[in-house]
């Protein structure tokens, strides 16, 4: 029978099938760790006296809770300090690698797995974090999972789950320049929602989506969880083999050749049928950005504020008066008036040296507004190391923008790199929840190209809107 790229995965790390209403057992063949939902999970280890089952397909990262500045010294704030220390510590009783703080492969977890080459097409890989779904970019099955889950894994190499159902998101045609993937998965969960994802693994298919590198391709899957979704899928294909190729982990040699023969068998086979099917022409969209309080809230940097008044939905009428009282905006505010205070360049989203490049190409030459802040947090150690070599930290510096160390940083302020309340900022991170940002905050999701033109103009606006 014709399957899905998700249901060959899936099949192909059953270790044990499920009966009846039992869930199937998943074999898990990475698992990525971070200080803010491992304690609890090594713990419970600790507690039964068990060891992690595969420490050679763990490996941790300190990304949520590390200072963008100063990171030599001490962390200040004592709850993140000891956050820290106790990954430390655990991964050193219980052998698992640890990129810590200042380490040259140190960064978001979401970064630090691809850029690694531990990342691979068919793969299960599991985290305890939302954001998960990043990896499917590779055409893995990636899914983030909870604090117990957690443990599960580390006890067994394997996961109890589910089936879920799929949907194809094909997006056909040719993205305009200055037209990006978070515009892309910005404007798909405006169109099914960010519960329209529910219980699906999502796949991304079509000309547009082939089109992309694999940074961009990330991005779009590193969002599929703000529709609701279980994971977000794109079958492997010569993009993905030409970034993985030389990489640490990637295999060498016939193992190489091997590989790359398996993976070319994952594509979804002709015929085979998605539970739901959403189609989006690449053509029609245009830089999209987000005016409320969840990543479905969005619309063309054209366009203005919508009138609450005029939503039939009374749940989402309802939403849409609390987000812009949250947002203190006005019905009919065109978007491109809205003036913000911080512009943030980051995280798992678009934290990457493709999305640096993007916005230091935007800024060269020009200044960040006067009375704007702009921070620009690579996404790694790596990214900024390579950064550096181009010289696009230079870029980010003579235009006045801050220039940190890698981190989640303003993704979600678990460090000091947060807003003040009632300010307001165009984020390239992927959550505009109240308070994500710090206490009263305000986001704006946009691209990399958007938040640099932004930083320039000092209100919303892309590349296109300066000189
Ligand atoms: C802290 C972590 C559990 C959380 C997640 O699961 O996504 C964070 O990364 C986020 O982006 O909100
Ligand atoms: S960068 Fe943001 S979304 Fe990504 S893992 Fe960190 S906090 Fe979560």
């Amino acid at each position: 029978m014709a399957r899905t790229l998700a249901e060959k995965v899936w099949e192909a790390h059953v270790v044990r099938q499920g009966t009846g209403d039992e869930p199937d057992l998943l074999y898990i063949d990475l698992h990525l760790v971070h200080e803010v939902t491992s304690p609890q999970a090594f713990e419970g280890l600790r507690l039964a006296g068990r060891p992690v089952r595969r420490p050679d397909l763990t490996i941790a990262t300190e990304d949520h809770n590390v200072p963008t500045v100063d990171i030599d010294k001490p962390i200040a704030d004592l709850v993140s300090r000891t956050q820290v220390d106790t990954l430390r510590r655990n991964c050193a009783e219980f052998g698992v690698r640890l990129h810590p703080m200042g380490d040259a492969e140190q960064g978001i977890v979401h970064v630090v797995g691809p850029q690694l080459g531990l990342t691979q097409p068919g793969m299960t890989v599991v985290c305890g974090d939302s954001h998960t779904s990043t990896h499917g970019a590779f055409g893995a099955l990636a899914f983030g999972i909870g604090t117990s889950e957690v443990e599960h894994v580390m006890a067994t190499q394997t996961l109890p789950l589910r089936p879920f159902k799929t949907m194809a998101i094909t997006v056909d045609g040719e993205l305009r320049p200055g037209v990006t993937a978070k515009d892309v998965i910005l404007a798909v969960i405006a169109q099914i929602g960010t519960g329209g994802g529910q219980g699906y693994v999502l796949e991304y298919r079509g000309s547009a989506i082939r089109a992309l590198s694999m940074e961009a391709r990330m991005t779009v899957c590193n969002m599929s969880i703000e529709a609701g979704a279980r994971a977000g899928m794109i079958e492997p294909d010569e993009v993905t083999f030409a970034y993985l190729e030389g990489r640490p982990h990637a295999p060498r040699g016939e193992n190489w050749d091997a590989a790359v023969q398996y993976w070319r068998t994952l594509a979804t086979d002709e015929g085979a049928e998605f539970d739901r099917e959403i189609h989006i022409n690449a053509d029609d969209l245009t830089p999209f950005v987000t005016w409320g309080t969840n990543p479905g809230q969005g619309l063309p940097l054209h366009a203005s504020i919508p009138d609450p008044e005029q939503i039939a939905d009374e749940g989402e009428r309802l939403a849409a008066e609390k987000a812009l009282s949250y947002m203190d905006l006005a019905p009919g505010t065109p978007l491109r008036q809205i003036s913000v205070d911080t512009v943030f360049l980051g995280s798992c989203t678009n934290g990457r040296i493709e999305d640096l490049r993007a916005a230091a190409e935007v800024l060269k030459g020009r200044k960040v507004a006067g009375g704007v802040r702009m921070l620009v947090v690579p996404g790694s150690m790596r990214v900024r190391a390579q950064a550096e070599a181009e010289g696009l930290h230079e870029v980010f510096l003579d235009a006045g923008a801050e220039w940190r160390q890698a981190g989640c940083s303003m993704c979600l302020g678990m460090n000091p790199d947060q807003l003040t309340p009632g300010e307001r900022s165009a984020s390239t991170s992927n959550r505009n929840f109240e308070g994500r940002q710090g206490k009263g905050g305000r986001t704006h999701l946009v691209s990399p190209l958007v938040a640099a033109a932004t930083a320039v103009r000092g209100t919303l606006a892309s590349p296109a809107d300066l000189d």
